[in-house]
C-alpha cells in the first residue's frame, strides 16, 4: 500500500501496534483506493500513551525554554528539508492539490515549530510585582499532559499548531488525528524525535469519536485542544468540564465576506474564491456568505463566474490542478445535498452545481459552485457546508450588512473589501468574530492569533497568545521582614 506507516501509533518514541483495535482504512480521496490500513487505539494503547507522556513531562519541564526551543527549531528545519515528501503525504491523506500542500501545509507546521522555538525564552517569562518591602513574582508553569484532537482538513498543520505551543511551554502531548486523515501526524512525531525530542513527549494515537472520549475523560490529562465541528466541540467541552480540564475549541464557522462597491473587484473576486475554494472549500474560516453591494453585483458575478469556470479540477498530484476531491465520500454526499437544497430553495446557480465530468467516478469530486440571490434564511446561508460552495447575497448599506453578517450563531472569521480605510476599520470593529481580514482573506501566519468567538469556540492558537492556553500562572509572594502577627 502506497502510504502504509510502520504501525498505527507512535508512543514513547516508537511505532506501536495493537491489532485488537478496530480497522481504520485510509482512502486516497482522488481514487478511493486504500493507501494504508491502521487500527484504532484500544484502551490499552490510550493508557500506554498517557502514561508515557506523564512519565516524560517533568524532566522536559525542567529544561530551559531555550533548550526546548532548539529542538523545535531543528524539527522545523527537517520539515522544510522534507517539504516535498510531507506535501505528497498530505495530498494522499486529504486529496488537497499538491499545488497547495507544497506551499501551505508542512510549511505552516514548520513555521509553528520555528516561531514557538524562537519566542520561548522571552514568551514564557513571568512578572515581578513590587509590594514595598515585600515583592511577588509570577512563573508560567506547564499544565502537564495535553491532548490534541484534530480535524481532517489540515492534518499536519493541526498536529503542529497544537504540538508546538504545548511542547515549548513544557507539556507533553498525546495527539489523535481525524480517522479520515491518520497519516500526517505520525510523520510529525517521527520528525520531532529525529530532531532530538525526548521520548514520550509527543505521542500519536489513532481513533475516531469512540476513542476521543477515552482521552478527554482521562484523569491524568490536564488540557484538551480540539479542532472540529461545533457539535463535537460541545460534547468535548462538556466531557472536559467533568474534571475541570482546560480546553481550547477551534470549531466551525459561516463567516461573512463583505464587498463594498468601491472595492478593487478583481481582488474581491480573488479573495472570495480563495475564501471558498481553497482546500476544496474545507477551511473553517471560509467566507461562505459573500455580501456584495448591489451596484457592483452584476460585474462581480460576471468575473466570478468566468474565473470559477476556468479552475482546473483533477488529479491532486498534478502540479497544474487547482481543485481536488473532497476528503471523503460522506463529505461529498453532504456537500451535494447542500447544493441540491440551494437549488430547491430558489438560489440562482451561477457556476458548478454538480460533479465534474473530467474526473474518475471513484474520486470524491464536487465542482466549485457559486449561488447568487441567496437569502439570509436559506439553509446554504445558515449552515456550515465545508465544501466548495459560495453563497452570494446582495446588500444596500453598511448598517444593514453588519446586522445581517452578525446574525449567525458562528463567529469564527470575517472580511471586508473596500477602498475606504475608515469604513474598513469601522466595519471590522462591529463584526462579531475572532479573526478578521481587510482587503485580503484567510491568511493565517503563525505570528497572529487565530480562533473563534460565539459558537465557533474559544482560546487562541498561534502567536504569544497560544502560550497562555498551554500554561498557567503560579504566583509567589515573598515576605522580606518579620511577620507582624496581632496575636
Ligand atoms: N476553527 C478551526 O481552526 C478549524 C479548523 C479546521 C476545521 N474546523 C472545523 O472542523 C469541522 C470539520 O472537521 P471534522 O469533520 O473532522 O470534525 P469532527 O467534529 O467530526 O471531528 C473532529 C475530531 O474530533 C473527534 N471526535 C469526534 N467526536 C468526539 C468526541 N465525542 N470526543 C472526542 N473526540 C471526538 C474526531 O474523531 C476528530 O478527530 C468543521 O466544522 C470545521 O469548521 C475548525
Ligand atoms: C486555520 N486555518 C484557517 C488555516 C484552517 C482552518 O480550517
Ligand atoms: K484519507
Amino acid at each position: 500500500m502506497k502510504a502504509q506507516p510502520k504501525a498505527s501509533h507512535f508512543i514513547d518514541g516508537e511505532y506501536v501496534e495493537d491489532s485488537d483495535g478496530a480497522v481504520i482504512e485510509s482512502l486516497y480521496p482522488a481514487t478511493g483506493e486504500v493507501i494504508a490500513r491502521l487500527h484504532a487505539a484500544t484502551p490499552a494503547i490510550v493508557e500506554k500513551a498517557i502514561a508515557a507522556a506523564k512519565r516524560a513531562q517533568p524532566e522536559w519541564a525542567a529544561m530551559s525554554p531555550m533548550a526546548r526551543g532548539r529542538i523545535l527549531k531543528r524539527a522545523a528545519e527537517i520539515m522544510r528539508e522534507r517539504n516535498r515528501e510531507l506535501s505528497e503525504l498530505e495530498t494522499l491523506d486529504t486529496g488537497k492539490p499538491i499545488q497547495e500542500t507544497v506551499v501551505a501545509d508542512p510549511t505552516s507546521g514548520a513555521d509553528a515549530f520555528e516561531f514557538f522555538g524562537g519566542v520561548a525564552p522571552a514568551g514564557l517569562n513571568g512578572a515581578h510585582i513590587p509590594l514595598g518591602q515585600d515583592f511577588a513574582y509570577t512563573k508560567r508553569v506547564p499544565l502537564g499532559v495535553c491532548v490534541g484532537i484534530g480535524a481532517w482538513n489540515y492534518p499536519q498543520q493541526i498536529a503542529c499548531w497544537k504540538g508546538a505551543p504545548a511542547l515549548i511551554a513544557g507539556n507533553a502531548m498525546v495527539f489523535k488525528p481525524s480517522e479520515n486523515t491518520p497519516l500526517g501526524a505520525l510523520k510529525i512525531a517521527e520528525i520531532l524525535h529525529e530532531a532530538g525530542l525526548p521520548k514520550g513527549l509527543y505521542n500519536v494515537i489513532q481513533g475516531d469519536r469512540d476513542t476521543g472520549p477515552l482521552l478527554v475523560n482521562h484523569p491524568d490529562v490536564a488540557k484538551v485542544s480540539l479542532t472540529g465541528s461545533v457539535p463535537t466541540g460541545r460534547r468535548v467541552a462538556a466531557a472536559a468540564a467533568g474534571s475541570l480540564k482546560h480546553v481550547t475549541m477551534e470549531l466551525g464557522g459561516k463567516s461573512p465576506l463583505i464587498v463594498f462597491d468601491d472595492a478593487d473587484l478583481d481582488s474581491a473576486v480573488g479573495g472570495a474564491m480563495l475564501g471558498n475554494f481553497y482546500s476544496t472549500g474545507q477551511v473553517c474560516s471560509n467566507g461562505t456568505r459573500v455580501f456584495v453591494q448591489k451596484a457592483v453585483k452584476a460585474e462581480f458575478l460576471k468575473r466570478l463566474k468566468a474565473r470559477t469556470e476556468a479552475m482546473l479540477i483533477g488529479d491532486p498530484m498534478d502540479e497544474a490542478t487547482q481543485i481536488g476531491p473532497m476528503v471523503s465520500w460522506a463529505q461529498r454526499e453532504k456537500v451535494i445535498a447542500y447544493i441540491e437544497k440551494g437549488k430547491a430553495e430558489g438560489a440562482t446557480l451561477i457556476a458548478g452545481g454538480g460533479i465534474p465530468n473530467n474526473v474518475s467516478g471513484e474520486g470524491y469530486y464536487v465542482q466549485p459552485t457559486v449561488f447568487a440571490d441567496v437569502i439570509d434564511n436559506m439553509t446554504i446561508a445558515r449552515e456550515e457546508i465545508f465544501g466548495p460552495v459560495m453563497s452570494v447575497l446582495d446588500f444596500d448599506d453598511e448598517d444593514e450588512v453588519i446586522a445581517r453578517a452578525n446574525a449567525s450563531e458562528f463567529g469564527l472569521s470575517g472580511g471586508v473589501f473596500t477602498a475606504d480605510l475608515t469604513r474598513a476599520h469601522r466595519v471590522v470593529d462591529r463584526l462579531e468574530a475572532g479573526t478578521l481580514w481587510i482587503n485580503t482573506y484567510n491568511l493565517c501566519p503563525v505570528e497572529i492569533p487565530f480562533g473563534g468567538s460565539k459558537q465557533s469556540g474559544f482560546g487562541r492558537e498561534n502567536s504569544l497568545a497560544a502560550l497562555e492556553h498551554y500554561s498557567e500562572l503560579k504566583t509567589v509572594y515573598v515576605g522580606m521582614g518579620p511577620v507582624a502577627a496581632p496575636y
